[in-house]
């Protein structure tokens, strides 16, 4: 029986690549690609048949930051479609990014500095702003249109034969003290980026604890610091460029070091493999590459998620 994948924001970056992983795992898989709209479906459909001309490869059009366009795109594949076997939540925005670059200095003089690089702790700022829906857009982003995506898709996710999957793309910059449940959205504070992907990870324990006994299982991956529009929105394309030597001679320290969206992908397509049973609620899947180059997952525990379960707040 022909799997069907779903994955959102597959027009660029860590989705582009991953679709492109996926199907170099399975060419018999039936690929649904989630962008904003037919223009970006149909060109990033095209660059997926360019290297897999066998493929099957269907599209939706979504605005995750618009719950009528979510809720429309759920009753048109609960249309088109029987059950889902993986959906991958991996659409997000970071929008007006700020690095605070004394911060960064001051890591250096206090030996916090790999710690800075990897998660961007106490570096990185973002001004957030409400959408049309009157909510965070970055929340609303990352977070809610995907949970309610998920859960107006419970009927092609929950009792199937064999369980289905959801595969988050959380990130290292989450954060547990970013996020407050009486400020969920982060409309208070300047770091919704990390707010929002701290509540991604809470939101996929309290999904496992919801519907593993109905087959459905939740997981997270982080893939590292990879060059995408999202970072090139951060720092100029030529700086990075410059700083490309540098951040190789940094991967030897830093293994989230990722840099490609390729090697980004690796914990969503590891996860692609293995069987959910297996696998652990509290834990976090990161991509990993060594200074040499060579991909490899690293399993995390999520920060505060045994907590947070104990609490009984899911
Ligand atoms: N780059 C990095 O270092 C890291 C990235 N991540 C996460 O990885 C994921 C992918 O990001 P990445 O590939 O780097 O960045 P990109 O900007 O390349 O990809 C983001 C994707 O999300 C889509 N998207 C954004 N907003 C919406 C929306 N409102 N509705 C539908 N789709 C939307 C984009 O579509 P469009 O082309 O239309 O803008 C694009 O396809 C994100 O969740 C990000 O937070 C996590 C850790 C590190
Ligand atoms: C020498 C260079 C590596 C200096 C670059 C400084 C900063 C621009 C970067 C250091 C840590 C990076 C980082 C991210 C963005 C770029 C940095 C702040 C992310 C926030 C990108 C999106 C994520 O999800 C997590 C990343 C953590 C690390």
């Amino acid at each position: 029986m022909e799997r069907v994948v779903l994955v959102t924001g597959a027009s660029s970056g860590v989705g582009l690549a991953l679709c492109r992983r996926l199907l170099e795992e399975d060419g018999r898989i039936h690929l649904c690609i989630a962008c904003r709209n037919v223009q970006k479906s149909e060109a990033t459909r095209d660059l997926i048949l360019a290297t897999h001309p066998a493929a099957r490869v269907s599209t939706v059009e979504v605005d995750l930051g618009n719950l009528v366009s979510v809720l429309r795109v759920a009753r048109e594949l609960r249309c088109r479609f029987q059950r889902l076997d993986f959906v991958y939540l991996n659409a997000g925005i970071m929008p007006n990014p700020h690095v605070n670059f004394k911060a960064l200095w001051h890591g250096l003089l206090t030996g916090k500095v790999l710690h800075m690089l990897t998660t961007a702790e106490g570096i990185m700022t973002q001004t957030d702003r409400l959408n049309g829906d009157g909510l965070q857009e970055v929340f609303a982003t990352n977070l809610f249109g995907h949970f309610i995506l998920v859960r107006q898709l419970e009927c092609l996710l929950c009792g199937n034969e064999k369980p289905s999957r959801l595969i988050w793309t959380s990130s290292s910059n989450a954060r547990e003290s970013a996020f407050s449940l009486s400020d969920y959205q982060h409309a208070k504070g300047q770091e919704s980026y990390s707010s929002s992907k701290y509540a991604t990870d809470l939101t996929s324990v309290v999904l496992n604890r919801k519907f593993n006994k109905q087959g459905l299982y939740s997981s997270v991956v982080c893939p590292g610091l990879v060059m995408s529009n999202m970072t090139y929105r951060i720092l100029p394309v030529f700086l990075w460029k410059l700083l490309m030597p540098i951040m190789w001679l940094i991967r030897f320290f830093a293994k989230t070091y990722t840099l490609t969206p390729y090697n980004g992908a690796e914990a969503h397509v590891w996860l692609f493999k293995q069987k959910p049973e297996h696998l652990d609620a509290l834990v976090k899947y990161h991509s990993c590459t060594s200074g040499l180059g060579k991909s490899y997952v690293e399993p995390r525990k999520v920060n505060g998620a045994a907590a947070f379960c104990c609490r009984g707040l899911g």
